[in-house]
């Protein structure tokens, strides 16, 4: 066969169909529609491995425990296993609830539908779902040459034989039956409309629906067009049909052109009451439409779906089990990537997002840079929003630290730590783990247990009796300061050192203290914030110093972080200072510092003896060690 230059050329293109008077753009989804699921059936069938009599069982009373009051639980007719688990379910009392329908589905042929309606004897509630496909291609190719007059008759007549074993029955078993009827037109979006309505016209003068519309199920069997031309054959489908009031207008859409979900909506938009589908759009080739993106759409919409995915990793994990096709990272709602950034503006601004979020009432409407919806409303931590790789930035390990660490860091030191995030990220090649971000952090700015600069002891006290000019020059506070009087013992190198100092904060006495030592830094930024939530026991307090050495030419080394975490604040400022001169000492002095802090002469120890005139006392807690 000679290649086509041009494919495009093989298909037929849109068929034209006008609708001058559609209404459907200009309206909106108002309310939830009837669900249908047809996982146990459509989905079922196209598997490669239907589903046992057992699995079934899991997946209804899944389908029951989220919600759906219809599901088609089989083709009784094709297979021994879908007519045993129907009979179980009608069977099993208490197994198929009250307010739950069993639909069944049986082509329009005589001996299939027997078996059908001997599948449901005794059932409660029934929709009795018969197809027939309807479109010119299907009647020539599949069905040799049927007329439309030939369609319409065998259609008329199976409903006919359908309400003889059903509500007509002579059995009063079977009249005790809650029965539904529903006719899909098969093929319905490659019928021509007018035949389509006159075909359904005459079945629902066949079924007579009394109590309960007639379902006309109108399927995209295989979706042909765009979304919008399937939403004008439903409107004209609701617009034509004849005593609209007693059909229920159902959706069957399929999603070869991947439009599924859209077409559902706009042709809900156009008239539709009911929806058939199946969750996270399993079913023939490329799938039904995905019943739960269109019913989580619905929150988006300010509509409550009816079906609960408060739970989704269980619902994923049940149907994946029993199915075995894994639901893809990037499916809405469900995918594991749903709801998830790694890009660094992306996490930025869902980082400040949340931190908007939180200053809003409760009940304040989302909105939320890059997240369409709140993870939590089907189950989900926020923990997996952002994750970390090289194409993260500084919002994104800022959002794991604050998610485990509960520290706010600084705009500042996110800058910082961003570079040894975005180092390591680089090096090893692949996502980091939240663990991994939280240990980074924690090496970069926390004590390290050989830590070459630690505070064995100390006392502050507020005092006007020390004279400044007794101490070191580098020691003394300047003029107009308040002075805290900073007396304690430092062990440098694991030699103990007792150090003294005064300055306006503990921190600065602290660091004049240091100068005496030959570590002379500045601080370039303080920050103190409150950890944890306010008026409860567990609050601490977190300190952040950046700093830098002064060379002894006055130049400024490249500025260091430390962290300090404490119950109490002034301690949490100390330690900070001590983890930042600690890197100060080890990454920028390296051995010349070494060097000199142990060539200076120092003494051992000895008791410091603190005044009886002390005002502020403040004993060094133990973990500091
Ligand atoms: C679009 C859909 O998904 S519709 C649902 C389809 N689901 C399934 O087919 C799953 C279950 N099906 C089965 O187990 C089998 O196909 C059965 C039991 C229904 C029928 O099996 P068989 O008797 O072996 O027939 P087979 O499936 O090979 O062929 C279908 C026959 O039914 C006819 N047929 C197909 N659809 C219909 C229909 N809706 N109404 C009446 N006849 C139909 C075909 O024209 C064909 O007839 P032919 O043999 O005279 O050419
Ligand atoms: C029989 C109908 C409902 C169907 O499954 C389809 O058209 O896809």
């Amino acid at each position: 066969m000679p290649m086509l230059k041009d494919p495009s050329r093989k298909y037929r293109g849109p068929k034209p169909f006008r609708l001058p008077d559609r209404e459907w753009p200009d309206k909106t989804i108002a309310k939830a529609p009837r669900w249908l699921n047809t996982d146990l059936r459509d989905g079922n069938q196209s598997l490669a491995n239907p589903l046992d009599g057992e699995q079934k069982l899991r997946f209804f009373n899944l389908l029951v425990e989220i919600g759906y009051k219809e599901i088609e639980v089989s083709f009784p007719a094709a297979s021994q296993i879908d007519f045993d688990f129907t009979r179980h379910l009608i069977e099993t009392p208490g197994q198929v609830p009250e307010d739950v329908v069993l639909q069944v589905i049986s082509p329009c042929r005589m001996d299939l539908i027997k078996r059908t309606a001997q599948a449901l004897y005794g059932a409660k509630k029934v929709i009795f779902h018969l197809y027939l496909a309807t479109s010119e291609c299907f009647r020539r190719i599949v069905f040799n040459n049927m007329t439309e007059d030939e369609t319409l008759t065998l259609a008329v007549e199976c409903t006919k034989y359908v309400r003889s074993l059903t509500k007509d029955s002579p059995d009063p078993v079977v009249r005790a039956t809650e029965w539904q009827y529903q006719f899909t037109p098969e093929t319905f979006s490659d019928t021509s409309l007018e035949y389509s309505i006159k075909l359904c016209n005459a079945v629902k003068e066949a079924w007579e629906p009394t109590t309960h519309p007639i379902i006309f199920n109108l399927p995209a069997t295989v979706e042909l067009s765009t979304p919008n031309v399937y939403a004008d054959q439903i409107e004209y489908f609701c617009k034509h049909i004849s005593e609209r009031e007693k059909v229920c207008v159902s959706l069957h859409p399929h999603n070869d052109r991947g439009c599924a979900v859209a077409a559902s909506e706009l042709a809900q938009m156009a008239g539709a009451d009911r929806v058939e589908g199946c969750l996270f759009g399993n079913g023939e080739r490329t799938g039904n439409v995905d019943l739960v993106t269109l019913a989580l759409n619905l929150y988006t919409q300010g509509i409550s779906p009816g079906i609960d995915f408060s739970d989704i990793s269980k619902v994923i994990s049940t149907v994946e089990d029993l199915t075995k096709i894994p639901v893809h990272p990037r499916q809405p709602y469900g995918g594991q990537f749903a709801v998830c950034a790694f890009s660094g503006s992306h996490q930025d601004a869902i980082k400040k997002g949340f931190q908007a979020r939180k200053k809003l009432a409760h009940d304040d409407h989302w909105v939320m840079p890059y997240l369409p919806f709140d993870s939590q409303d089907i189950g989900r931590t926020y923990e997996a929003v952002i994750r970390v790789n090289s194409q993260s930035g500084k919002g994104g390990a800022a959002w794991i630290i604050l998610q485990h660490l509960n520290l706010d860091i600084p705009h500042r030191l996110q800058q910082r730590f961003s570079k040894i995030v975005q180092n390591h990220t680089e090096t090893v090649n692949r996502e980091l783990q939240p663990a991994e971000v939280v240990k980074l952090f924690e090496d970069a700015y926390f004590q390290k247990p050989d830590s070459p600069i630690r505070l064995v002891s100390y006392r502050i006290r507020t005092d006007s009796t020390t004279s400044n000019e007794k101490l070191p020059i580098t020691n003394r506070a300047t003029e107009g300061q308040k002075r805290l009087h900073f007396e304690g013992i430092i062990a440098l190198n694991g030699v103990e050192t007792p150090i003294e100092g005064v300055g306006e904060s503990a921190v600065s006495s602290l660091v004049n203290c240091l100068g005496g030592l030959g570590v002379d830094v500045t601080i370039n930024y303080f920050k103190e914030q409150a950890v944890g939530s306010e008026g409860t026991n567990n609050t601490k307090a977190a300190a952040y110093i950046e700093c830098s050495l002064v060379t002894k030419k006055g130049s400024k080394r490249e500025p260091v972080w430390g962290v300090g975490i404490h119950e109490d604040v002034v301690q949490a400022g100390l330690v900070a200072l001590l983890n930042a001169t600690s890197s100060v000492y080890e990454s920028q002095l390296g051995n010349t510092a070494r060097l000199n802090l142990i060539t200076r002469p120092r003494r051992k120890s000895s008791p410091i003896k603190v005044p009886s005139t002390t005002v502020t006392v403040l004993e060094l807690c133990s973990d500091m060690d």
